[in-house]
């Protein structure tokens, strides 16, 4: 029963009533009584004065504000105002008021201050009451406790503006779009990245994702594809284009966002704008597979490039070439000009190159001055010659840098899918030994690969391999050949000559390994080598004749390019302890065409070692007079090439005639190479020379052969032992004269 219970209306008329009516009406009584009791809440009967005087309350006071219902009854400890929250008291009253004096129901919600002290929400439902006459007179209704619905309610509000804000002020785009590409919500970051002033000129401008916004349409068709695969799309790459046309890179994470029962209601993601990182990513890729200097593709990509080509050629039945491009004469420029001019002449051949090339072919550049070019969709083999020419053209045009002219040439070598392999590694390997063919040519000229020449190669490469334990194996032999001083008949000098033998293999000529070991830089040692066991046998030489004989070591250019040069000749000097003057280095005329600082600055060098030099097959090289009067040379020695035909061309016989005078009028010794007979012996003793050497004189012997030739020539005398002259005929130059003493007797030295 409520606490407040006043006598019941059933007991106030129960005299009036039948006994089973009141006895009805009486458990009713007490039913709502006890509902009242139980409700979770106040059901209350109030004034409408200052104090909400209340004058009914339910049980369910006590719970809801901590006081017992009599505690309020006619405001007997506390009345409902003061119950009331100060803050909002006005606005309540105001809102009853109103609602009473219309005569309607009111509803609101507003705070109490419990018993304890704490705040609690109430919601309270009531409506005026009126007596016979109209009059307000009371408010009825009934108020419960929501504090924990307002909390939770309060508590989403919170939730909201947080994620709000995070949505609002995230540096990541994020979105809500439907299906069809049309965006529901975003915030302002999106708008940002795509360039929009404002979410709302975003909203304005995009009506379709995939039109206006990705720059290729099927990514759009890609994403809905993964979205319906796997009801998320993850790290979602795309390029799309800004406000302003601008194209960015953005990475999207997007989740379908489906109803309860399973409907499709819309797409939400994120977007980072990720144009920086694929500009690094993009700058790494570039660098790993392009040339920093020229901008080509390098040797990373060549291979994939080749393989595309060649799938390309098979389904189509085309012809690929692919042609290896080597510049000739690029290491010496490099060398004397310095590496800026190097590589500006290289930055200049790489645009000319793929300038000579259509834009399906391909130019790389393996690295130094070599380049491979790819030429793809070709008809016939005469398309790869005239691209060829072109080329060959092309990289002989003249180029200037830092104001001085350029001339350079390049040597191609081309293999050809299918005839010359179907395989990457086999086109590529027979282009490069058809260009060693093109440079061993003559330079300036393409070589297509053939059968033959990778027979010659794959001999080439056994003789490389070999060579390099040559010297450790002792497989090396000197031979050495006399020079003869033509006035005298006497044995002057000595010509050192290497020879090659490999076990169980015949005698190899060193003009097969000599130009192997010259491009592979194993010279350096092999005459290092030379030139020890020639001042050795130099020595040995001495001891026989009781004199020094000169001997004569060739010097290839590489060797002669080698820094320590100078240093090295004097250690074996001193190691071998010979005079420096024993000591005679042939140079060739294509070593001397280097005349670059470096190696005058050498040859003065070797010559205040007191070293004689001489320069070798003179004749047949570059031939400017120019270094004949500035280096420090003290011999010419004449080509065989011109002594040979002596007999038959009357123009090899005028050029020795001007060679010896030309050598003498410098103040120059002159020595003929490659004597074969008596007649041009004559010949040369008559026109001045002033020493030969050749098989009419002597073979090249091994050492201990050589030494008996000169214990039997020093028991004659000096003079070297004579020879029957196979080739005794009359002098083509001098018709007049007789045969020719091939070997003058001369007083001995
Ligand atoms: N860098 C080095 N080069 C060397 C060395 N040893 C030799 N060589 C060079 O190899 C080339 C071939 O030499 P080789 O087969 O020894 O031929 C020499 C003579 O045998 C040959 N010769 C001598 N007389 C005659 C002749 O009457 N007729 C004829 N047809 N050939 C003859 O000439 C070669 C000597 O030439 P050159 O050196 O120009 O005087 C050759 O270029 C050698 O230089 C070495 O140790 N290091």
């Amino acid at each position: 029963m409520p606490a407040n219970s006043e006598p019941s209306a059933v007991a106030e008329f129960s005299p009036r009533l039948s006994p089973k009516l009141r006895a009805l009406l009486q458990d009713r009584e007490r039913m709502l009584g006890m509902l009242m009791s139980n409700l979770q809440g106040v059901v209350y009967c109030c004034l409408l004065d200052a104090d909400w005087t209340m004058v009914f309350v339910s049980e369910g006071c006590r719970a809801l504000t901590g006081y017992a219902p009599e505690d309020l009854l006619f405001n007997k400890r506390i009345s409902y105002e003061e119950l009331t929250l100060a803050e909002d008291r006005r606005w309540v009253r105001q809102l009853i008021e109103t609602a009473a004096h219309a005569r309607k129901k009111f509803d609101l919600e507003y705070r109490i201050i419990h018993a304890d002290g704490s705040i609690r929400w109430v919601q309270e439902s009531g409506f005026p009451l009126f007596n016979d006459h109209g009059e307000l007179v009371a408010l009825e209704g009934f108020i419960q406790d929501v504090t924990a619905r307002k909390h939770s309610e309060q508590a989403a509000r919170d939730a909201e503006a947080r994620y709000r804000s995070i949505f609002e002020n995230a540096i990541e785009g994020i979105y809500q779009t439907t299906p069809h590409g049309q965006y529901l919500d975003f915030n302002p970051a999106l708008a940002r990245i795509y360039g929009y002033e404002s979410t709302q000129d975003l909203r304005n401008s995009i009506s379709d994702i995939q039109r206006q916004l990705y720059v290729d349409p099927e990514k759009r068709a890609e994403y809905i594809d993964i979205m319906q695969a796997h009801g998320e799309v993850r790290n979602f790459e795309a390029q799309v284009y800004r406000k302003n046309g601008d194209i960015i890179w953005i990475t999207e994470n997007a989740r379908e966002v489906r109803d309860r029962d399973g409907r499709l209601l819309f797409y939400e993601g994120t977007v980072e704008d990720i144009s920086e990182r694929k500009y690094y990513e993009q700058q790494i890729e570039y660098q790993a597979t392009h040339d920093m200097l020229t901008g080509l593709p390098n040797r990373t990509v060549l291979s994939d490039r080749l393989q595309q080509a060649i799938n390309f050629a098979a389904r189509y039945g085309n012809i690929l070439a692919v042609a290896f491009v080597d510049l000739d004469q690029f290491k010496f420029i490099n060398d004397s000009m310095g590496h800026h001019v190097g590589d500006s002449l290289l930055v200049v051949m790489a645009e000319r190159l793929a300038q000579c090339v259509r834009d399906s072919d391909t130019v790389v550049r393996l690295g130094g001055d070599e380049f491979v070019l790819l030429l793809c969709s070709l008809q016939k083999i005469e398309d790869v010659s005239h691209s060829m020419q072109r080329i060959l053209a092309a990289v002989a045009a003249p180029c200037t840098i830092d104001g001085l002219e350029f001339v350079v040439s390049c040597s191609i070598g081309i293999s050809v899918y299918p005839g010359d392999g179907h395989e990457a590694a086999t086109l590529l390997k027979h282009a490069d030994s058809a260009m060693y063919k093109a440079k061993q040519l003559g330079r300036n000229n393409f070589q297509f690969y053939t059968r033959e020449l990778n027979q010659v190669l794959t001999e080439r490469m056994a003789i490389e391999y070999r060579l390099r334990h040559a010297i450790e194996n002792e497989e090396f032999l000197l031979y050495y050949q006399p020079k003869i001083e033509l006035a005298s008949g006497r044995i002057c000098g000595a010509e050192a000559l290497i020879r090659w033998q490999p076990p169980d293999a015949p005698l190899v000529s060193p003009l097969s390994f000599i130009p192997i070991a010259e491009e592979t830089g194993q010279i350096e040692k092999i005459g290092r080598w030379v030139l020890y066991q020639a001042c050795l046998a130099a020595n040995r030489f001495q001891r026989i004749l009781g004199r020094p004989l000169p001997v004569a070591v060739n010097v290839s250019p590489r060797q002669f390019r080698q820094r320590d040069l100078i240093g090295t000749i004097a250690e074996t000097l001193a190691a071998t302890q010979i005079a420096a003057h024993t000591l005679e280095l042939e140079i060739t005329e294509s070593c001397l065409a280097h005349d670059t600082p470096q190696f005058i600055k050498t040859l003065h060098g070797l010559k205040a070692l007191g070293l004689t030099l001489a320069i070798d097959d003179f004749g047949t090289g570059y031939s400017s007079m120019a270094y004949l009067k500035d280096f420090p040379v003290d011999r010419l020695k004449i080509d065989k090439a011109f002594v040979g035909n002596l007999e038959h061309e009357s123009t090899d016989a005028a050029i020795l005639k001007a060679i010896i005078a030309l050598g003498h009028s410098l103040g120059l010794k002159v020595v003929a190479e490659g004597v074969e007979s008596g007649q041009q012996s004559a010949y040369l003793l008559q026109n001045g020379c002033d020493e030969a050497q050749g098989y009419w004189f002597g073979q090249p012997l091994p050492e201990t052969e050589f030494c008996e030739l000169l214990a039997r020539s020093n028991a004659d005398d000096g003079r070297r032992p004579q020879n029957p002259d196979p080739y005794d005929r009359a002098d083509p130059d001098d018709a007049g004269n007789a045969k020719a003493n091939p070997t003058p007797r001369a007083r001995p030295g």
